[in-house]
């Protein structure tokens, strides 16, 4: 099922979203970086099943040197002007707005979707910094569903990486100059590990 959902707060769905406030606990990182946890903040239970079904998922293809390879996972991008595929992630964005705006100046944008089938989908090493988090400070907010992953952080260049591990409904947000000076990857899980489902909230012309 799809849902029609620009332009309007859906007051009379039931996002089972928890509030932001004071339950969202910052950590500085070196360099201008930080992360902001907030666990178990949208414990919608069927979700997660809703965006399993019905996003038109996709393979992702990655330039790596001279050849093009598949990365391991699926994923689909909505720009700020395509219809979302579930009332829920507009509600999420209207939160994490009226939380953020003042601190980012701007408001989200856009949702990237990643589906990982199981532990041998992951993401390498990497900062969201394709547009203007290349230059800028500015924030990604991550709410995970499903199963748990690990996210781990490392400084670029090198030094002890941080492991984040999110359960269902959490939410991590990387703000400051994370995508610049840090770099983050969910790494393949060895354990019999079930799907997860990753949203990225992501300001105009950050990638
Ligand atoms: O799976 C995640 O939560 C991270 C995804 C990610 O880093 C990305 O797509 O840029
Ligand atoms: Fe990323």
């Amino acid at each position: 099922m799809s849902i029609e959902v620009q332009g309007s707060l859906f007051t009379d769905e039931d996002s089972d979203l928890g509030h932001l406030g004071a339950s969202v606990t910052r950590r500085e990182l070196s360099r201008g970086a930080w992360v902001d946890v907030r666990p178990g903040w949208a414990s919608s239970v069927d979700l997660f099943d809703r965006l399993v079904g019905d996003v038109d998922w996709r393979a992702e293809r990655r330039q790596m040197y001279d050849r093009v390879v598949d990365v391991p996972r699926l994923v689909r991008f909505y720009s700020e002007t395509e219809r979302w595929p579930n009332a829920a992630l507009i509600d999420a964005k209207t939160a994490l707005d009226a939380h953020y705006r003042q601190e980012l100046g701007e408001e989200f944008a856009t949702a990237g979707l990643c589906y990982y089938r199981n532990g041998s989908d992951s993401v390498a090493w990497h900062g969201d910094n394709i547009g203007r988090s290349a230059t800028e400070d500015t924030m990604v907010a991550i709410v995970s569903l499903g199963a748990t992953r690990q996210l781990m952080l490392r400084p670029r260049g090198g030094g002890p990486s941080l492991k984040f591990t999110l359960g269902h409904g959490d939410l991590i947000v990387m703000g400051g100059s994370c995508q610049r000076t840090w770099e983050h990857a969910v790494p393949k899980s060895t354990r019999a590990t079930g799907p997860r489902v990753s949203v990225q909230f992501r300001p105009r012309g950050v990638r």
